[in-house]
C-alpha cells in the first residue's frame, strides 16, 4: 500500500510506467519517460493507433537526436534506438497495468470513458501502483472515484508538445496521500520537468487562464473586430506568446478545446453557465466538420499543403 512506503522509496519504486492513450499527449509522455530511462508501455485501442503514436515519437525523437548529435548520423540512430528499446506497445490496458508502478492516462477528455478505464485498471493493477490522469479539465477526484485507490491517485498534467514544454501540473485531491504526491513530484523531476502543484479545481492553473483567453479570441473575431490572422500576430508580437490563440487552438486540437468548454459550461464546479466559458458556435461547426486542427490537417488554418 502507498501509505506504507516512505517518500523516497515511493519514488524509487517507479520503474515501469504504462501510458494509456498514444495520441498527441500520450505519445509525448511515453517519449520523455523512455528518454529518461523508464520502461514504458504505450497502450491504445488498435494497432493502427499505436502506429500513429510510434510515428509521433519517431519524428519528435529525430529532432532531439539531431540537436544532440548534429553531424553524427550513427549517434543519432543509436540514441533513437536506445529510447525505443525502453518502449513496448499493447492494446490490452489491463495486462499492461498489471506490471506497472505508475499508470498515466491520456485518452479522450470524457469523464465516463476515463472512469470506465480506471475501474478496469483498478482490479488489474497491483496495490502499490499509482494512477494519474493527464486530463485538461475534469476533476481528478471524479475520475479517481471509479477506483478504490484514491490515496494513490493524482493529476499529472503535461503540456503540448510534451518533449518541449517544461511544466507539469501535479494535482492532489483531498485523498491523494503525501507519498503519492512525493512520488509524482520526483517522477516529474526525473523527466527534467518543472512541477507546480494545484488543488483539484477546474482547469488547474494554466487552462483556467488559457481557455477563457482562447474563447475570447474567437468571440472577438466572431464580432468582426479583427481577423484571426491579426489576432495571432498581435498576441505574438504584442504579448510575446510563441503562438497566437488560433494557432494554439489548432495545436491543442479543437475537439479537446470543445470537450473542455462543454464540460465546464454544462457543470464544471463554479463555471456552470458562465459566459466566460460559453461554447463557441465557430468551434462546434469546425469540430462537426472534422476540422480538428493540425492533427486532422485543417482547423482554423489549413495544414494540408
Ligand atoms: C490544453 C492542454 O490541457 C494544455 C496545453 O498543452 S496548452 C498548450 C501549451 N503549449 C503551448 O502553449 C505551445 C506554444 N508554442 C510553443 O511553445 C512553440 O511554438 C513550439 C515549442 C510548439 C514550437 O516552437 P517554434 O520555435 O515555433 O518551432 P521550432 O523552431 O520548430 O521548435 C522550437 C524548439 O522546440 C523543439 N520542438 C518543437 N516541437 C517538438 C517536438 N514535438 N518534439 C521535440 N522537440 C520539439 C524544436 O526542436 C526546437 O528546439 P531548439 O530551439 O532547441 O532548436
Ligand atoms: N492536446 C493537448 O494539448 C492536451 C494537453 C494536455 C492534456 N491533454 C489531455 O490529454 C488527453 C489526451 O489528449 P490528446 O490531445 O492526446 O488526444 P488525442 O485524440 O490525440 O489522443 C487520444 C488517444 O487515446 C486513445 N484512446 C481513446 N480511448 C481509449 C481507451 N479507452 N483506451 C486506450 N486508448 C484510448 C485514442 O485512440 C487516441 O490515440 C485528454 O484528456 C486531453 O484533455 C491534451
Amino acid at each position: 500500500m502507498a501509505a506504507a512506503f516512505s517518500t523516497s522509496s515511493a519514488a524509487a519504486a517507479i520503474k515501469n510506467v504504462t501510458v494509456v492513450g498514444g495520441g498527441l499527449m500520450g505519445a509525448g509522455i511515453v517519449q520523455v519517460a523512455a528518454q529518461s530511462g523508464y520502461k514504458v508501455t504505450m497502450v491504445d485501442v488498435s494497432p493502427d493507433s499505436l502506429d500513429k503514436g510510434r510515428k509521433i515519437i519517431s519524428s519528435s525523437l529525430a529532432r532531439v537526436a539531431k540537436k544532440k548529435h548534429a553531424d553524427d548520423q550513427a549517434a543519432q540512430k543509436a540514441f533513437v534506438d536506445k529510447v525505443f528499446d525502453n518502449i513496448a506497445t499493447s492494446t490490452d490496458a489491463a495486462a499492461a497495468a498489471a506490471s506497472a508502478d505508475l499508470v498515466i492516462e491520456a485518452i479522450v477528455e470524457n469523464l465516463a470513458t476515463k472512469q470506465k478505464l480506471f475501474a478496469a485498471l483498478d482490479t488489474a493493477a497491483p496495490a502499490h501502483t499509482i494512477f494519474a490522469s493527464n486530463t485538461s479539465s475534469l476533476p481528478i477526484g471524479d475520475i479517481a472515484s471509479a477506483t478504490k485507490r484514491g490515496d494513490r491517485f493524482g493529476g499529472l498534467h503535461f503540456f503540448n508538445p510534451v518533449p518541449q514544454m517544461k511544466l507539469v501540473e501535479i494535482i492532489r485531491t483531498k485523498d491523494t496521500s503525501d507519498s503519492t504526491f512525493a512520488a509524482l513530484t520526483d517522477f516529474t523531476k526525473a523527466l527534467s520537468k518543472s512541477p507546480v502543484s494545484c488543488k483539484d479545481t477546474p482547469g488547474f492553473i494554466v487552462n483556467r487562464l488559457l481557455v477563457p483567453y482562447m474563447l475570447e479570441a474567437v468571440r472577438l473575431v466572431e464580432r468582426g473586430e479583427a481577423t484571426k490572422e491579426d489576432v495571432d500576430l498581435a498576441m505574438k508580437l504584442g504579448a510575446g506568446y510563441p503562438m497566437g490563440p488560433f494557432e494554439l487552438m489548432d495545436y491543442v486540437g479543437l475537439d479537446t478545446v470543445k470537450f473542455i468548454t462543454d464540460g465546464w459550461y454544462e457543470g464544471g464546479v463554479g463555471l456552470k453557465g458562465e459566459k466566460l466559458v460559453e461554447p463557441s458556435e465557430t468551434i462546434n461547426e469546425l469540430v462537426k466538420n472534422k476540422a480538428l486542427g493540425r492533427k486532422s490537417g485543417k482547423g482554423f488554418y489549413d495544414y494540408s499543403k
